[in-house]
C-alpha cells in the first residue's frame, strides 16, 4: 500500500490537514507536516478513529439538506438577486439582476449532487417565500428537506435558529459543501461554472474547503451566526459553506483590514454583485483566467475572489484543481491561495479605495495602490509605516536626514510633522521630542544620540569600551599626574607675557635650552615641598579656545588661572573668564597681575572678586590670589605653587598610564615640510611612537613625537602635551583621540566619524536645555543644577532679580546657579556661555537681537525675556518645581457650515460643508455647535475631502465633505469649528 500524506489523508475524511495533525499528535504519531507521509498502519489507524472533526462532518452529511437550506435561507438579508439557479448541479453564470425574488437563495449549487437527500435539496432548492420569516418556517420543521425554512430571517442569529428548533442540525452547512467544490470545479471545459464571486465553494475562488465548525470558531472572531447583513462584511465567507480562514477577506480574524461598516451591498464570499463596490484584492487579471466559461458575462465585473493578497492559508488542498484554485468556476485562485499582491478592501485613511467601480488600473497603479495601502495617510500624505525598528539620529539631526533612513520624500515628513502639531524644514534639527512624536506615530523608534554617546557606539562596533575600561582600572593602576592649567582674563591684563614668564621660570629650562616651540601647550617643572612638579599649560591664553574646546565635550583644563591686572580692576572680560571656569567647574587661582605698576591695587581686585564668589584665602575664602608681575617675573613660583596646592587639594589628578593613550588634539596644523602636525594632550595611557591613532577623523600612525622643546620623545604619558607627525589629516582643535588596535581599525573609526560629521555639520543640536524640559533633564539625570544667565536694562534690576532667584528654595536635589550676569543687550558671548553651560539666559528688559538672537536659536539657547521680575521668578521656580507648564490660548482657524449629511458605511457620517471663514484643515481640533450650543468639542477632521480628492485644507467659499472621525451626531446646520491651542508668549 503506498504510503499517503496527511493532507491526502485529510481530503479523505473532510478535515483541514492542521486537524489531523493535531489528531496525529494526539495520538502519539510524529508528522511533521501536511506533506509528511503517513505509514499504512497509521493511516488505518486513523480511518477507523479519524478526528473529531472528520466524524462531525460525517454526522453532518447526513443532515445536509437542512444546512443547505440553512444556507439558502441566508441570503434573505441580502437579497441577493444573482443566486444561481436551483438545482444548481450546473450553475451557470449568474443574472445581475433581481431575478429571483423570493428571500431564499437556493441551495448551494453543488449541493444536490452530493447531498444525502438530493429530493429534499430540490424542494428547497425553490426559491421559498415562505422561509422568509420563522412563523412560515415552523411548519417546515418537521423534516431535514423543510428545515430551510426555520433558517434565521434576517438579523437573527443562526444560533438562535439552531435553539429554536433543536431537533434540527445546526445549519452551519459544514460538510456538504466540501465535496462541492471538488466535484464541480473540475467540470471540464464545458459548462460554465458559477458567477464568479457567487459561489463560495468554487475552489476556483480561493475557497477551500470548509473547515468543521468547530475549528472555525477557534479562529476567533468568526462566529456561525447568520443573516446579519450588517455583519456579512466579516462573516460573508461562514454564510455560504464556511471557507477556511484566509479565504475570508473581510474576517477580521484573519487579520485584514476590515472595509468598515456594514457591507450590505456585497455579495459577501462570493464576490460583489454586479455594480457593486469590490470589496477589494486585486482584480483578477487574464492570466487567473481559467477557462472562457468562467470569463463573467459581459458586463459583469469580474468579481475578485475573496481571498484576496495575504490569506494565511490560501486556497489550501482547495479543489482537485490543486492548490488555490481549480478550474472551472469563475476565476481562479491565485495559485497557493493569493499571489503577493492584492488584498483586502480597506485602503488608506478616510478616502482610498471602496467606491464604485472603477475603470481598469494599470498594473503600476494597482502597484501603487497597494503601496498606498500600506501607508497610513497622514495629512493628506502617505508615509510607509515602520515595525518599531530602531532608527538612530545624531542630535541635531534634521527631518532629511531621518527621511535618508526611512528612505521617504522629507517633504512628506514635514507634511506628517506639521500634522503632529510641529512645524520645521526638512533641513532644521529636530529635538528629541519631535522625533519621539514622529516616530511613534510612523511606528519607529528613533534614538537621537548625543556625540559622546554615538562614540560610545562607533567605538563599541570596533570592541573599544572606553567606559568600561576605566571601570575596571583599581587605584593600584592610577598614577599621580601633572596638572592642566588655562590661563584666561581680561585683553591686555598680561596673559601672554605670564605664559612667558612661566615658561621660563621652568627649572629644567637651562638643560633644554628653553622652550622654543609654540606648540599650543607646554609643561613646565617646578620644585614644591621637596619634589619636582611638572605642570602643563595650555598656551593658547583667553576663555575662547577654552569654550570651543568644552563645546566640543573636551575637558582639558584642570585649573584656570585667572590674571586680573592689579592696575585695572575686574573687567567685563575678567567676569566672562570666570563664568566659564566656574560653569566648568574648574578651580580658579587668581594671579593679580601688573603689580609692578604705579597704581597698582591688589586688594581691590580681592575686594571685587569677592562678588563673585571668588574668596581669597586670607579674607576666610579657599581662592588663592597670587601677586605677580609677569614683566618683572615676581612672584612666578609662588603662583605655579599656588596651582601646585589647589590642585592637590581640591583634585584628584591620577591616570592610568600603562595603557593605549587617549586625549585630546589641543591644536593642528598642515606643515609643508612634515604634513599634517597635532599637538595632543594625552590624558590616559602613554602615547608611543608607532601607535595607530585616530583624532577625530583624522587617522594615521604616529610617526614621531616632538616636545615643546623641540625634543624628539618616544613616549607621553598622561598630561603631556606632544607634538604628533604621522596623520594622513589635520585634526580640530578639540578632537579627542585614541589608540587604535590596528591601522585599519583606526582608519575605519576615522572613516566613521568623518561621515557622521558630515551629516550634522550643519546640524546642531536645537534645544539644549529649557525651562520646560527642565524637570525632565533633572529627572534623567542629565542636569542636577540649573544654570542662568541674568541680564537686564540697569543694574539695580539685575542684582534685585538674582537676590530673588537665589532665595528660592528648591531642596537640595535642584541647585540654582547664576553664572553670569550683567547690564545690557544679551551679546553672542552670553550665548557662547550659556550654549557651552547649558545655561537659559533670562532678559529683563532687554534682549537679543539680530544676529545674536539667530545663533542663540541655531545652538539652542532658550533666552526668556520678562518685563516683571516676579514673573521671572515664579517661573523658574515653578520650573524647579516641575510645575511649570506652557500657557496655551485658543486661536480658531476656520468655521464651516454643515449643508448636508451623506451617510457612509465606510466612513460613518460625512457632513458636506461650505467653509464659512478661515480654512479647515485636516487633523485641526474641532468643535461642534448646534444654534450657538457647544455640542461637543476636542473633536478632529479626520477626513476633508473636496469631490473625490482627500485634501489638507479647504479654504473660505469652498465647498468639502468633513468626517470627524467617530463623531456621527452631526446635523445640517450645525457649525463646525477648528482651532488650535498657540502657546501664549510670557511677557
Ligand atoms: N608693567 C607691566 N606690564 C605688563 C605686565 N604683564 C604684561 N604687561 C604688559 O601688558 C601688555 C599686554 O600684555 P599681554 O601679555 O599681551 O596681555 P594679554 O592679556 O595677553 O593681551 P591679549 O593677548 O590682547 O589678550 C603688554 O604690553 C605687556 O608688556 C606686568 O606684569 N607689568
Amino acid at each position: 500500500m503506498a504510503k499517503v500524506r496527511v493532507y491526502e489523508l485529510a481530503k479523505e475524511l473532510g478535515v483541514e490537514s492542521k486537524a489531523l495533525l493535531a489528531h496525529l499528535k494526539e495520538q502519539g504519531e510524529f508528522v511533521r507536516s501536511a506533506s509528511s507521509t503517513i505509514e499504512p498502519p497509521v493511516v488505518r489507524k486513523i480511518r477507523e478513529n479519524p478526528p473529531a472533526a472528520a466524524k462531525k462532518a460525517d454526522t453532518a452529511k447526513s443532515t445536509a439538506p437542512a444546512k443547505a437550506t440553512a444556507k439558502s435561507a441566508e441570503p434573505q438579508a441580502g437579497s441577493t438577486p444573482t443566486a444561481p439557479k436551483p438545482g444548481g448541479a450546473k450553475p451557470g453564470p449568474a443574472t445581475p439582476g433581481p431575478a429571483v425574488p423570493g428571500p431564499a437563495k437556493p441551495a448551494d449549487p453543488v449541493a444536490p449532487s452530493q447531498q444525502a437527500a438530493p429530493a429534499a435539496s430540490a424542494a428547497e432548492a425553490k426559491p421559498a417565500p415562505a422561509a422568509s420569516t420563522p412563523a412560515d418556517a415552523a411548519p417546515a420543521q418537521s423534516t431535514p428537506a423543510e428545515a430551510a425554512p426555520a433558517a434565521p430571517k434576517p438579523g437573527e442569529r443562526s444560533g438562535e435558529a439552531a435553539a429554536a428548533t433543536p431537533s434540527a442540525p445546526r445549519p452551519t452547512a459544514e460538510k456538504p459543501a466540501a465535496p462541492g467544490p471538488r466535484k464541480e470545479a473540475p467540470r471540464p471545459g464545458g459548462k460554465p461554472g458559477p458567477r464568479p464571486g457567487n459561489n463560495p465553494f468554487a475552489s476556483s475562488q480561493g475557497m477551500g474547503r470548509e473547515r468543521p465548525r468547530a475549528e472555525r470558531t477557534d479562529r476567533g472572531g468568526e462566529r456561525p451566526d447568520r443573516g446579519d447583513r450588517g455583519d456579512r462584511g466579516e462573516r460573508g465567507g461562514d454564510r455560504a459553506g464556511s471557507p477556511r480562514p484566509g479565504n475570508n477577506p473581510f474576517a477580521s480574524s484573519q487579520g485584514m483590514p476590515r472595509p468598515g461598516g456594514s457591507r450590505g451591498n456585497q455579495a459577501g464570499p462570493g464576490g460583489p454583485r454586479p455594480g457593486a463596490p469590490r470589496p477589494g484584492g486585486p482584480r483578477p487579471n487574464p492570466g487567473m483566467m481559467p477557462d472562457r466559461a468562467a470569463v463573467p458575462r459581459p458586463g459583469e465585473r469580474p468579481a475578485r475572489g475573496p481571498g484576496g493578497r495575504g490569506r494565511p492559508g490560501g486556497g489550501g488542498p482547495g479543489g482537485p484543481g490543486g492548490p488555490g484554485g481549480a478550474p472551472g468556476g469563475g476565476f481562479r485562485g491565485r495559485p497557493g491561495g493569493g499571489g503577493p499582491r492584492g488584498r483586502g478592501g480597506t485602503q488608506g485613511a478616510f478616502g482610498r479605495g471602496g467606491g464604485k467601480v472603477r475603470g481598469r488600473k494599470s498594473k503600476r497603479a494597482k502597484r501603487a495602490e497597494f503601496e498606498q495601502m500600506q501607508a497610513p495617510s497622514i495629512g493628506g500624505v502617505s508615509v510607509p509605516r515602520g515595525n518599531g525598528q530602531s532608527i538612530t539620529v545624531r542630535r541635531g539631526a534634521s527631518l532629511s536626514d531621518f527621511a535618508d533612513k526611512i528612505n521617504v520624500d522629507p517633504a512628506a515628513l514635514v507634511t506628517v510633522l506639521f500634522h503632529l502639531g510641529e512645524m520645521a524644514t526638512a533641513t532644521q534639527s529636530l529635538d528629541e521630542d519631535a522625533f519621539g512624536v514622529l516616530g511613534a506615530e510612523l511606528g519607529y523608534d528613533i534614538r537621537v544620540v548625543s556625540p559622546e554617546e554615538e562614540e560610545r557606539e562607533l567605538f563599541s562596533s570596533f570592541n573599544i569600551d572606553l567606559d568600561a575600561e576605566t571601570e575596571a582600572e583599581t587605584d593600584e593602576d592610577l598614577e599621580a599626574r601633572p596638572p592642566v592649567v588655562t590661563v584666561m582674563g581680561h585683553v591686555d591684563h598680561g596673559k601672554t607675557r605670564l605664559l612667558d614668564a612661566i615658561r621660563k621660570a621652568d627649572v629644567g629650562e637651562s638643560e633644554t635650552g628653553g622652550i622654543t616651540q609654540h606648540i599650543g601647550a607646554y609643561q613646565v617643572h617646578t620644585h614644591h615641598e621637596g619634589a619636582d612638579r611638572p605642570i602643563t599649560f595650555i598656551d593658547t591664553p583667553g576663555h575662547e579656545a577654552f569654550t570651543a574646546m568644552r563645546a566640543r565635550g573636551a575637558k582639558v583644563t584642570d585649573i584656570a588661572i585667572l590674571v586680573v591686572a592689579a592696575n585695572d580692576g575686574v573687567m567685563p572680560q575678567t567676569i566672562e573668564a570666570l563664568n566659564h571656569a566656574q560653569a566648568a567647574d574648574v578651580p580658579i587661582v587668581v594671579a593679580v597681575n601688573k603689580i609692578d605698576v604705579d597704581g597698582a591695587n591688589p586688594q581691590k581686585v580681592r575686594q571685587q572678586l569677592t562678588e563673585y564668589n571668588l574668596i581669597a584665602e586670607e579674607y576666610g575664602g579657599e581662592t588663592m590670589f597670587v601677586d605677580v608681575s609677569a614683566k618683572n617675573d615676581q612672584n612666578i613660583d609662588t603662583l605655579l605653587e599656588a596651582v601646585l596646592l589647589t590642585a592637590d587639594a581640591a583634585l584628584d589628578l591620577r591616570a592610568n598610564p600603562n595603557k593605549d593613550a587617549r586625549g585630546v588634539a589641543i591644536e593642528a596644523n598642515l606643515d609643508r615640510g612634515r604634513g599634517p602636525v597635532a599637538t595632543v594632550l594625552v590624558q590616559q595611557g602613554t602615547l608611543t611612537v608607532g601607535d595607530a591613532i585616530v583624532a577625530g577623523s583624522a587617522h594615521g600612525r604616529v610617526r614621531a613625537m616632538l616636545d615643546e622643546h623641540g625634543n624628539n620623545v618616544q613616549e607621553a604619558t598622561p598630561s603631556r602635551p606632544v607634538q604628533v607627525l604621522g596623520l594622513a589629516s589635520v585634526p580640530r582643535a578639540g578632537d579627542t583621540f585614541l589608540v587604535a588596535p590596528d591601522d585599519r581599525t583606526a582608519r575605519q573609526i576615522a572613516e566613521k566619524r568623518e561621515g557622521a560629521d558630515r551629516q550634522a555639520s550643519l546640524a546642531k543640536a536645537r534645544k539644549r536645555i529649557s525651562l520646560e524640559s527642565l524637570n525632565e533633564a533633572l529627572a534623567a539625570g542629565k542636569v542636577d543644577t540649573l544654570n542662568l544667565i541674568l541680564k537686564g536694562d540697569v543694574s539695580g534690576s539685575v542684582e534685585a532679580l538674582e537676590d530673588a532667584l537665589l532665595q528660592i528654595d528648591v531642596g537640595e536635589e535642584v541647585g540654582l546657579r547664576i553664572i553670569d550676569r550683567g547690564v545690557g543687550a544679551i551679546t553672542l558671548n552670553n550665548i557662547n556661555l550659556a550654549a557651552a553651560s547649558d545655561a537659559i539666559i533670562l532678559g529683563y528688559n532687554v534682549r537679543a537681537e539680530g544676529q545674536n538672537a539667530d545663533v542663540a536659536e541655531r545652538e539652542g539657547v532658550e533666552i526668556r525675556y520678562y518685563g516683571v521680575i516676579y514673573q521671572a521668578i515664579e517661573d523658574i521656580e515653578d520650573a524647579l518645581k516641575g510645575m511649570l507648564k506652557p500657557e496655551y490660548e485658543e486661536v480658531e482657524t476656520g468655521t464651516a457650515e454643515i449643508r448636508e449629511i451623506f451617510r457612509s458605511s465606510k466612513f460613518g457620517n460625512v457632513a458636506g460643508s461650505l467653509v464659512r471663514s478661515g480654512e479647515i484643515r485636516r487633523g485641526a481640533k474641532a468643535r461642534i455647535t448646534r444654534e450657538g450650543v457647544v455640542i461637543t468639542e476636542g473633536l478632529e477632521i479626520a477626513g476633508l475631502r473636496r469631490f473625490k480628492d482627500d485634501v489638507t485644507e479647504v479654504r473660505e467659499g469652498f465647498e468639502c465633505g468633513i468626517n470627524l472621525g467617530s463623531f456621527n451626531d452631526v446635523q445640517p446646520d450645525d457649525l463646525i469649528t477648528t482651532y488650535e491651542m498657540r502657546e501664549i508668549p510670557r511677557s
